[in-house]
C-alpha cells in the first residue's frame, strides 16, 4: 500500500495529484472529558499538560485540536499508544462520540450540524465501522449477520441475502454460511464482521483495531485480507491500530498520536526516514528500515560523466531490494520513473539509509 509519491528528505520528485475533496476533512477537533469541557478547547487550561489539567478540572483531553484530511482512496492509520486518544478520534467522526469543540466534513458536508436522520444515514450507508469485538448475533446464521445491515436498511429479504453471499465469498469464507458464530474461530468471526461491514457498502470503512485480538498468524492473515479488499476496491479506510508494523504494512498515511495530539502525520517513509521529533524517533527505532524507505530516499544525482547503465529500478523500490541489485551488478542502480531517470544510488547512499544516517552524511 506505498503511496508511490511520497517525498522524503526534501527529493520532492513528483508534482502533486490534483487536489479532491477529502473523504474525511477534520479542523481543531477537540473531545474532553469530564465537567463543564467546553471551557478547555481554545483557552488557557488547553495549555496544560494532561495530567495537570486533570487535577485542576478533572477533565481528560482525549483529543486536543487535531487536524487532518482522509484522502478518497487511501488507508488512513490511526496509530498510537493505549490511551492516546485513538479510539476517541475515530469515533468523533460519526459522532458515535460528540465532539466538544472543532469542525469534521464528510465528502464536504458538515457532520457536527447533522440531524439524527442524516447521522443515522451516514452510519448505515457511508461510514461503516468495524470493531475489535465484532458484535455478532450469536443465534444468527454467518449470512444472516452479514445480512444484518441491510435488514436495518429495509433491503427486502432475497435481495439482501443475495448480497450477504457474496460478501461471504468475498472474505473466504463461501461454505460457511449456515454456521453460527460460536463455531466459528476467532478469525473468522472477523472476517463475518468484516463480510457486514462490506455489505452495505459504505463509501469509507472504519476498523478500530479490528485484529488485535487475533493470533499473529491470523492477525497477518487478516491485514493481507485487507491489503487484497483494498486493493480490488480502492475503498477508503480509516484503521486504528497501536502496532507500529501493522500500522507501517496497512498504511498509505499513519497518524501518530500521543496525549490526544497528532505528533507526526505522514507515510510510512516519512515517519521511518523523518521523524518528527525524539518521541517518533524513540517510537520507530527498531524498524527494519531498508524494508520501509525506498530509494527516494538514498537517491543522488547523477554525476558528469558518469555512465547512466546499471539495473534500473521503479521509484518505491525498498532499500532491501536495492541492495539486492546493486550487490549483484556492483555497481549504482539508476532510478527511473518510467523513460525519466530521476537518479542513481550506491552502496554508500544505501548503507548510509540503513544506518540512519542522512543522505548528506554518506560518503562518495
Ligand atoms: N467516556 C470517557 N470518560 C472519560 N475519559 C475517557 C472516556 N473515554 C476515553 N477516556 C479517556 O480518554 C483518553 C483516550 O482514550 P481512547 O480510548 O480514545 O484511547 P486509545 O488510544 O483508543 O486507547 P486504547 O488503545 O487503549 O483503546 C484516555 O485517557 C481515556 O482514559
Amino acid at each position: 500500500m506505498r503511496s508511490a509519491s511520497a517525498a522524503v528528505g526534501g527529493t520532492s520528485v513528483e508534482p502533486r495529484p490534483p487536489a479532491a475533496t477529502p473523504v474525511f476533512a477534520v479542523r481543531n477537533l477537540w473531545k474532553v472529558f469530564g465537567p463543564k469541557a467546553d471551557r478547555v478547547p481554545g483557552g488557557p487550561l488547553a495549555e496544560l499538560p494532561p495530567d495537570e489539567l486533570r487535577r485542576r478540572t478533572g477533565c481528560t483531553a482525549a483529543v486536543r485540536d487535531v487536524s487532518f484530511d482522509v484522502r478518497p482512496g487511501e488507508v488512513f492509520v490511526v496509530m498510537g499508544l493505549s490511551g492516546s486518544g485513538k479510539s476517541t478520534l475515530v469515533r468523533c467522526l460519526t459522532r458515535l462520540i460528540e465532539p466538544t469543540s472543532g469542525a469534521i466534513a464528510i465528502d464536504g458536508e458538515d457532520v457536527v450540524g447533522m440531524d439524527k436522520a442524516r447521522l443515522r444515514d451516514l452510519r448505515r450507508h457511508r461510514a461503516a465501522m468495524v470493531f475489535q469485538h465484532f458484535g455478532l448475533l450469536p443465534h444468527r446464521s454467518v449470512l444472516d449477520n452479514v445480512a444484518y445491515g441491510l435488514e436495518i436498511q429495509g433491503v427486502g429479504k432475497a435481495q439482501r441475502r443475495a448480497r450477504a453471499a457474496e460478501m461471504v465469498a468475498k472474505v473466504g469464507l463461501a461454505g460457511l454460511e449456515q454456521r453460527r458464530p460460536g463455531q466459528l474461530s476467532g478469525g473468522q468471526q472477523q472476517r463475518v464482521g468484516l463480510a457486514r461491514a462490506l455489505a452495505v457498502d459504505p463509501e469509507v470503512l472504519l476498523f478500530d483495531e479490528p485484529f488485535s485480538a487475533l493470533d499473529p498468524l491470523i492477525r497477518r492473515d487478516m491485514q493481507e485480507e485487507v491489503i487484497r479488499l483494498h486493493r480490488d476496491e480502492g475503498r477508503t479506510m480509516v484503521f486504528i491500530t497501536h502496532d507500529l508494523g501493522e500500522a507501517l504494512r496497512l498504511g498509505d498515511r499513519i497518524a501518530l498520536m500521543r496525549d490526544g495530539r497528532i505528533v507526526q502525520l505522514g507515510t510510512p517513509e516519512e515517519i521511518v526516514g523523518s521523524p518528527a521529533d525524539d518521541y517518533v524517533r524513540d517510537f520507530v527505532r527498531d524498524v527494519p528500515r531498508e524494508q520501509v524507505l525506498t530509494v527516494r530516499t538514498a537517491l543522488r544525482p547523477i554525476a558528469s560523466g558518469e555512465p547512466a547503465t546499471g539495473p534500473a529500478l521503479a521509484p518505491d523500490t525498498t532499500v532491501a531490494a536495492a541492495i539486492e541489485a546493486v550487490a549483484r551488478c556492483g555497481g549504482p542502480a539508476r532510478v527511473m520513473d518510467g523513460p525519466r531517470l530521476l537518479g542513481v544510488v550506491d552502496h554508500q547512499r544505501l548503507l548510509a539509509v540503513v544506518a540512519g544516517l542522512r543522505p548528506e552524511e554518506a560518503a562518495g
